[in-house]
């Protein structure tokens, strides 16, 4: 597996010092929400897209401080080997969201923004749920134009428009379990 990274991008040391910053910055905005509605304890109603945002997800809900309750959604865009969305669609058997969200603070949690095509898919069926209030956050956000043009509340990293897997990220499913954002070499990918 090492064999096949070309370099790395975001090492594990920086990952978990900015997921503390943005856990912390996070947990100040909500914070200043419940305050200005005294009737509503702080609480957080996660929502992490499935299968990439699962380590990010459980790296910053260790440091988010207040109750919350989670719900997994799955979207998938990126079949087998693909480096380029082929459209995002969600995979009903494996989301759980409540039919209703209403009342409920929602975290919408990604590990990546690329096309943006995911992230406004899943903004949509969360809306339609009608929560009190929806926030976005991903780890990682392309330098691409459709990327930066997708409104997303909280970025990690900003990144360069290149493949990239590690830290939940995958190619063909493989390399999720890489702690660092790594490119991979070009023989890899295009094999
Ligand atoms: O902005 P976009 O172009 O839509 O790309 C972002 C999405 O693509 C990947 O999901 P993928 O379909 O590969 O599913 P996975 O998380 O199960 O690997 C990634 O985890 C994001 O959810
Ligand atoms: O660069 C990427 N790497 C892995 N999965 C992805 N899904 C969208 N973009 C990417």
């Amino acid at each position: 597996m090492e064999r096949d990274i070309d370099r790395v991008l975001i090492d594990r040391n920086a990952i978990a010092q900015r997921v503390n910053e943005l856990a912390a910055e996070i947990a100040d905005e909500l914070a200043a929400e419940a305050d200005a509605d005294a009737a509503t304890p702080l609480e957080v109603t996660l929502v992490p897209i499935l299968t990439g945002s699962f380590m990010f997800v459980a790296d910053l809900m260790r440091c988010l401080p207040m109750r919350m309750q989670i719900h997994m959604m799955s979207i998938t865009s990126y079949p087998g080997r693909s480096t380029a969305s082929r459209g995002a669609s969600v995979v009903a058997g494996l989301t759980r969201l409540p039919e209703s969200l209403a009342g409920l603070h929602v975290l919408l949690i990604d590990d990546i923004l690329d096309s943006g095509q995911t992230l406004q898919l899943a903004t949509q069926t969360l809306r339609d749920r009608n929560p009190a209030s929806l926030r976005t956050c991903v780890l990682l956000r392309k330098q691409r134009e459709d990327a930066m043009h997708t409104p997303v509340d909280y970025v990690a990293f900003d990144i360069p428009d290149e493949f990239v897997v590690g830290y939940g990220l995958d190619f063909d499913d493989y390399y999720r379990n890489l702690p660092d954002i790594v490119t991979l070499k070009r023989e890899v990918v295009e094999a």
